[in-house]
């Protein structure tokens, strides 16, 4: 069975941010993963990860004004130094909470900019990112996101996700297969897992039911037949990484909302 963190930017809502790492542990998790860290103190965090006996095993780089709409800075020109700064700061929390890999997001393609100048920001950026990353030891992800749920997202497709790692051919560069994505946009989940796991490209896995977004076993998907590709595959090619439950909880933030819909996980 693979390894199973608690995103705590969608579970646990019932609780305060801070409480959640309690829940997850409660729960029998033994690693997190969240969107961003930066209205805390890294020391108060990595206190909470210590306290429960988690693991941090992801978080994302600053995506500029989320609260305006911004999805990320990589592919905007422009924005470059803002990016720097960006990845800066996470790398310095990643430090403290000893976090091997950061996600950067793409960003929203703006109108009237070409694609061909945008694939550019963002391939340098990356290639900037990247290394400064290795000089700290972690890995930086991008992920394919669907744009049913963030319109204009500039990066929606694994294979494009594939060809942006080997042109900026950093090998702490890595793809986050998001599947719940994945499934919106191409479909074929198992063949894609064959297909990029052995590739040394996968950095993380990220699962929730389609369409709702809700638990893994709500939904079109059958996640215990894909649960058996991915240790297959792993066991196959050496891959050692995490799967992040990045759900909503269909009760809603409603008390013990998330325990109630954890009975996928025993299974
Ligand atoms: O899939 C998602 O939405 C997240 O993994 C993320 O980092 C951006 O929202
Ligand atoms: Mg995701």
């Amino acid at each position: 069975m693979p390894r199973f963190a608690a995103n705590l930017s969608m579970l646990y809502n019932e609780h305060a941010f801070l409480d959640r790492f309690a829940a997850a542990a409660a729960d029998g998790f033994r690693a997190v993963e969240y969107l961003f860290p930066y209205e805390f103190e890294a020391a108060e965090l990595a206190r909470r990860l210590q306290a429960h006996g988690l693991e941090q095993v992801l978080f994302n780089a600053p995506p500029g004004d989320w609260a305006a709409g911004e999805r990320g800075l990589a592919c905007l020109p422009g924005r470059e130094r803002e990016f720097r700064q960006g990845i800066e700061q996470a790398l310095a929390y990643a430090e403290v909470l000893r976090c091997p890999r950061i996600h950067v997001m793409a960003g929203l393609a703006p109108a009237g900019v070409e694609r061909s100048r945008l694939q550019a920001t963002y391939e340098d950026n990356l290639a900037w990112a990247a290394g400064q990353a290795a000089a700290a030891g972690r890995d930086l992800l991008i992920e394919p996101i669907n744009p049913r749920d963030i319109p204009g997202f500039f990066l929606n497709r694994q294979d494009e996700a594939h060809r942006v790692v080997q042109a900026v051919g950093a090998p702490n560069l890595k793809v986050q297969m998001d599947l719940y994505h994945c499934q919106v946009v191409e479909g074929d989940l198992a063949m894609k897992i064959r297909q990029y796991l052995p590739t040394g490209r996968v950095g993380h896995f990220q699962i929730a039911g389609v369409p709702q977004r809700h638990e893994p076993d709500l939904g079109e998907l059958n996640y215990p037949y894909l649960f058996g590709v991915i240790d297959e595959v792993a066991a196959a090619c050496g891959w050692t990484g995490w799967v992040g439950c990045e759900y909503r909880p269909a009760r809603g933030a409603v008390p013990d909302g998330t325990r109630a819909g954890l009975g996928w996980l025993p299974r």
